[in-house]
């Protein structure tokens, strides 16, 4: 059988696209299989992207049975006129002011300008730590399109037709999003021959 790979998220969104985006490509046989543990993990916090995901990743590990293969990910959005805030803390403005509000933060700046970014932290059976990032940029727009996932309502990526994370199929999505990209990364090295 194949092993098994925990990814610890609370986050049933992101579990359904790393679900996609991990799953063998077509004639590809499976190499492992995901597992979803919902362990709360204490998210340290800063600007260093990586540090927070290793450390939620180290934390992980902890609760786990030594040697089980385990990934976090971590996940910011950075305005470019905030040199970067509110990164990896919009969850808690996402949270606590909600996505009209943190469209108004801008509202006295002509650059909207934003990246989103994804961090993954793994540890492999042997208990080394690997990390992978993806970046998507875009802007922030007024909300359009369902308010079912965070931020994607009011992201709107440079590639793509104009429109926000919100009112793209899943599937283009998972093409251009940080996300993808981090996770793209964490496949290619998941099956590249050990
Ligand atoms: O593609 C996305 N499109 C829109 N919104 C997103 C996306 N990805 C994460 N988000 C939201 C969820 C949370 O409000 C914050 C990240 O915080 P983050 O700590 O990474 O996520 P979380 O605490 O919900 O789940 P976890 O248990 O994996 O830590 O941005
Ligand atoms: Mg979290």
């Amino acid at each position: 059988m194949a092993p098994q790979i925990v990814f610890v998220t609370g986050n049933e969104n992101k579990l359904k696209e790393v679900k996609m985006i991990l799953s063998p490509s077509e004639g590809e046989e499976e190499k492992f299989t995901l597992i979803n543990q919902n362990i709360d993990l204490d998210e340290m916090q800063g600007a260093d992207l990586e540090f927070i995901a290793l450390s939620k990743c180290k934390q992980a590990v902890a609760e786990l049975p030594k040697g089980q293969p385990v990934f976090v990910e971590d996940t910011a959005l950075c305005f470019d006129e905030f040199n970067g805030l509110p990164g990896a803390y919009i969850k808690w403005f996402v949270k606590s002011m909600g996505v009209d509000k943190i469209v108004q933060m801008l509202a006295g700046f002509s650059n909207k300008s934003a990246q989103a970014v994804t961090t993954i932290a793994y540890a492999d059976s042997e208990g080394q730590f690997h990390t992978f990032q993806g970046i998507t940029r875009g802007k922030i727009v007024n909300p359009r399109g369902p308010q079912t996932f965070g931020w994607d309502c009011i992201f709107q990526p440079d590639e793509g037709s104009g429109v926000t994370y919100a009112e793209m199929p899943k599937s283009e999505k998972n093409n251009i999003s940080q996300r993808g990209r981090a996770f793209a990364k964490f496949k290619q090295f998941l099956y590249a021959p050990k």
